[in-house]
C-alpha cells in the first residue's frame, strides 16, 4: 500500500485540513499518516481560534513518521509560524523527502489568520522551493507575484513569474476567477490547462486542500505530474458535483463520492 503523509491544521469541522486531507487519501486507498501543525477552532461559518503545536513537537512528529512509514508522497497544508516552517523544510531535507506537495495556505478569507503574517517570507523563500509542485489559488498566487491576477493572460504571467524562483511546478487554481473553474498548471517550462466544469454548488470549504492531498495521493500512486493533477481535477469536480449540503455556512464536499 502507498503511504502518504499530510503536515497541515486540524479543521474541527471535518472539512479542509487534516481531516480533509485524510478522508481524501483514503478515498484513493493509499495510507494517510498526518503530522499536525496546529489544531484550529472553525466551521462552515469561519475561523474562531487557533492553537499553535509548536515547531518542537511537529518535528518531534516527523521524526515519528519517517523513522518507521516513510511516506511515499507529503502534502504541506497551514504552517502558522517562522520556527515550524523552518523546523518542517529541515526535516523533510534530513529524510530527503520525495513527492512534495506545497499548499499555500496564505490569505484567509473568513476570522482568524491561518498563518502568521511575518511568516509569509519564510514559506516563500524555504518551504515553496522545496515543492515538486505548489498550489496556489488566486489570491495567494498575486501575493507571489506582486501583481494583480484580472484575467486567463494573468494567470499565464502569474504561473511564469512564480515558477521562475522554483524548480517544482505551479499550480494556479482558478476558482476565484475563471467562469469555467479552469486551473493551470507551468511544468517544465509549458503550460497546461486543466478545463474544470463549473459546479453551483456554494459549499467549496476545504477544496484547497482536498485538490492538493489528491495530487499527493496520485504522486504516491506513481503517476507523472501531469496525470496526477488531471485525476485530482476530475475527484475535487466529483466531489463538489455531489452536492453535499452541511452547515450554515460554505459547506464541505463529499470526499467518498467514489466509495
Ligand atoms: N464552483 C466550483 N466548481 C468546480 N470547481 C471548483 C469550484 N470552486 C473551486 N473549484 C476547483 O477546486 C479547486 C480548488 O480551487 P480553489 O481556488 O477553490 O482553492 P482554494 O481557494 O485554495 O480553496 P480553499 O477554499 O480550501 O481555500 C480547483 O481545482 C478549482 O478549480
Ligand atoms: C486547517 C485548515 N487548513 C486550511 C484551510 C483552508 O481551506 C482551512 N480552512 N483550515
Amino acid at each position: 500500500m502507498k503511504k502518504v503523509l499530510t503536515i497541515a491544521g486540524s479543521d474541527c469541522s471535518g472539512g479542509a485540513g487534516i481531516q480533509a486531507d485524510i478522508k481524501t487519501m483514503t478515498a484513493h486507498k493509499v495510507y494517510a499518516m498526518s503530522v499536525i501543525t496546529a489544531l484550529t477552532a472553525q466551521n462552515t461559518t469561519g475561523v474562531y481560534g487557533v492553537l499553535d503545536a509548536g515547531a518542537d513537537f511537529v518535528g518531534q512528529q516527523m521524526d515519528c513518521v519517517f523513522k518507521d512509514i516513510f511516506p511515499d508522497a507529503v502534502k504541506i497544508g497551514m504552517v502558522s509560524n517562522i520556527e515550524t516552517i523552518q523546523m518542517i523544510a529541515a526535516k523533510l531535507k534530513e529524510y530527503n523527502a520525495k513527492n512534495i506537495v506545497v499548499d499555500p495556505v496564505m490569505v484567509s478569507t473568513s476570522g482568524c489568520a491561518l498563518m502568521q503574517p511575518d511568516a509569509m517570507d519564510t514559506l516563500i523563500s524555504v518551504l515553496l522551493p522545496m515543492g515538486d509542485i505548489i498550489t496556489p489559488n488566486i489570491p495567494e498566487a498575486e501575493k507571489l507575484c506582486g501583481f494583480e491576477i484580472k484575467n486567463v493572460d494573468d494567470m499565464k504571467k502569474a504561473a511564469e513569474v512564480i515558477g521562475r524562483n522554483l524548480s517544482g511546478s505551479v499550480l494556479i487554481k482558478g476558482g476565484h476567477l475563471t467562469e469555467t473553474a479552469d486551473d493551470l498548471l507551468y511544468h517544465d517550462g509549458e503550460f497546461m490547462w486543466y478545463r474544470g466544469e463549473r459546479v453551483n454548488n456554494p459549499n467549496t470549504h476545504g477544496t484547497g486542500c482536498t485538490l492538493s492531498s489528491a495530487i499527493a495521493s496520485n504522486l504516491a500512486l506513481g503517476y507523472d505530474m501531469k496525470t496526477s493533477v488531471q485525476n485530482a481535477k476530475n475527484y475535487i469536480t466529483g466531489a463538489l458535483k455531489d452536492g453535499l449540503d452541511l452547515g450554515e455556512g460554505s459547506g464541505p464536499l463529499n470526499h467518498c463520492f467514489n466509495l
